[in-house]
C-alpha cells in the first residue's frame, strides 16, 4: 500500500485519528468527483488557515442524493478518496453517508470550518455547528473558473 493511504480512515477511526494531528485542525467536505486545478487551490488555501486538513468526503450513495446527475460520481468514493489522500495539503481523508457533513463535524470538531466561497458559512448545518461550539468558518474565494460538471459537458460536446 503507498503510503499516502495511510491518510485514509474509516468514520470510526475519525475521533481517534484527529486527536494525532496538529493544531489548528482545519476541516471541509465535498464531493471531489473528476479533481481540478479549482479544487487543489482551494484545499492548499484551506490547509494554510491551519496545521493540518481533514477532508470529508460524500460517499458514492451520498453523491446520488446531491442530485448533480445520474452518471454521478464519475469516480468511486474510494478512488476520489485516495487521490485527495496523495496531496500534500490533505492530512486525513474520511467518508460520509450522509446528506451533509454535520455528523462528521460533530465527531471531528474541527478548530475550522472551510467551504469554498459558494457557500453561506453562517446558514449551512456544518457552519453553524461549528460556530456554536466556538469554532471559526471560513469561505475561500474562487480563484479558478473550474468545475467537475463543466469538464464534463466539454467532454460530452467534443465526443458528440
Ligand atoms: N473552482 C473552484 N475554486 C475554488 N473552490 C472550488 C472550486 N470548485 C469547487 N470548489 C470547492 O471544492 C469543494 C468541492 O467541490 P465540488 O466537488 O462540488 O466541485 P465542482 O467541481 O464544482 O463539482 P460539480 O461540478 O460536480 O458541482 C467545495 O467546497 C467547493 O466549494
Ligand atoms: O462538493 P460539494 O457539492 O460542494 O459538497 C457538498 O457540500 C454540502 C455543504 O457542506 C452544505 O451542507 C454538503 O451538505 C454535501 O453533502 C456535499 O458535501
Amino acid at each position: 500500500m503507498p503510503k499516502f493511504e495511510q491518510k485514509m480512515c474509516s468514520r470510526e477511526e475519525l475521533s481517534e485519528r484527529v486527536k494525532l494531528l496538529p493544531k489548528p485542525v482545519v476541516l471541509t467536505n465535498g464531493v471531489f468527483d473528476l479533481l481540478h486545478r479549482g479544487h487543489v487551490t482551494y484545499l492548499a488555501q484551506a490547509r494554510e488557515l491551519g496545521a493540518s486538513l481533514v477532508l470529508a468526503v460524500n460517499t458514492d450513495a451520498s453523491v446520488k442524493r446531491l442530485g448533480k446527475g445520474d452518471d454521478r460520481p464519475i469516480n468511486a468514493c474510494e478512488d476520489r478518496m485516495a487521490v485527495l489522500a496523495a496531496l500534500a495539503a490533505v492530512d486525513l481523508v474520511v467518508p460520509f453517508d450522509d446528506d451533509t457533513a454535520l455528523q462528521t463535524v460533530e465527531i471531528a470538531r474541527p478548530d475550522i470550518y472551510v467551504k469554498g466561497g459558494d457557500y453561506d458559512m453562517h446558514s449551512i448545518p456544518e457552519g453553524k455547528a461549528v460556530l456554536a461550539y466556538g469554532g471559526r468558518v471560513a469561505a475561500i474565494e474562487f480563484e479558478h473558473d473550474r468545475s467537475t460538471t463543466k469538464t464534463l459537458l466539454k467532454m460530452r460536446s467534443t465526443s458528440s
